[in-house]
């Protein structure tokens, strides 16, 4: 398949490269020199023109912003979507804006993550299509894939798409912790990476509630909880869960202020 990856930024590049690991012709699109001679570099055709991208892929997929996407598709003729397959990785932005903008094309949706870099992120996918097994098996390539009802999209991008900024903050906190304590910061950075592989074998080893696991760490009158107590005290759960809502939320309006937006651009059209 031909493949067309719009906007090569951090994502982009993570799927241009999962594309052609599996045998497609890719064409990848940027603003920048720098972005154009990466996509080269990796063995994939590089322009920055859109149109001319999506003209010569079957499958399309969008990573620009959200931000730049009323901008991205006001300079792409609407018949060019026609018989396309799109995928969108942009936060937010709904299956509905899309069809809108992307008349005869089927749409999806999927949220990977960062980890995708490494393949391994986790991918949430969205849309009815006859392509939907290449697009599975596009995001198969960068980690494992999830189907979900679109209503569940923001609050993935939340967890799974955000998180793994919410988790390195979490383990700077705790290698800032033991740097305090008189460790050396490499060696604290390497413990807290073994110590969260560890604790992700074990919790999937065991399938059950997590606090399971913490009610096993934890020994009366031990070190353990003398720093569960802290972390009650600064209400640590309580903080991680506004940040998921907050995030969730966030989601939310970028998908109704990018519909504004779409709704006004097709409006300008007519
Ligand atoms: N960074 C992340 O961890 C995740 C990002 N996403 C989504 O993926 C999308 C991309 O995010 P990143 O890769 O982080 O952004 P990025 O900024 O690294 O990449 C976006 C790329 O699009 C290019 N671009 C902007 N306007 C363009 C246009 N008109 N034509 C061609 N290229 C254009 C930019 O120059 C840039 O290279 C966003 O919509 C974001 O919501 C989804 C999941 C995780
Ligand atoms: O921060 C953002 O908006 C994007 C979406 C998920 C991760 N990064």
């Amino acid at each position: 398949m031909r493949i067309a990856v719009l906007g090569s930024g951090t994502i982009g590049t993570a799927l241009v490269r999962a594309a052609l690991s599996s045998g497609h012709r890719v064409i990848g699109t940027g603003r920048s020199e720098r972005t154009l001679e990466r996509v080269k570099s990796l063995g994939a055709e590089a322009t920055r023109n859109n149109e001319e991208a999506i003209a010569s892929s079957e499958l399309v997929v969008v990573s620009v912003k959200p931000q730049h996407f009323p901008e991205m598709v006001s300079s792409v003729s609407s018949d060019l979507w026609i018989g396309r397959t799109v995928v969108s990785v942009m936060a937010g932005v709904r299956l509905e804006t899309l069809r809108r903008i992307m008349r005869g094309a089927e749409v999806f949706r999927a949220m990977p993550n960062v980890n995708s870099t490494v393949g391994k992120s986790a991918t949430a996918l969205t849309g009815e299509g006859e392509r939907r097994g290449e697009v599975d098996s596009l995001f198969r390539t960068v980690g494992v894939t999830y189907w979900v009802q679109e209503e569940l999209m923001d609050v993935w991008t939340a967890l799974v798409g955000s998180g793994p900024a919410f988790v390195s903050e979490l383990v700077d906190g705790l290698v800032l912790g033991a740097v305090a304590s008189g460790m050396s910061r490499e060696l604290a950075y390497s413990a807290v990476l073994d110590m969260l592989e560890g604790t992700i074998a074990n919790l999937r080893a065991h399938r059950g509630h997590p606090l399971e696991l913490r009610d096993n760490v934890t020994t009366p009158a031990g070190t353990t909880i003398a720093g569960l107590k802290v972390m009650e005290r600064r209400l640590v759960k309580s903080a991680m869960m506004e940040t998921i809502e907050a995030a969730s939320r966030r989601a939310a309006r970028l998908g109704k202020v990018i519909d504004e937006k779409i709704s006004r651009e097709i409006s300008e059209r007519k």
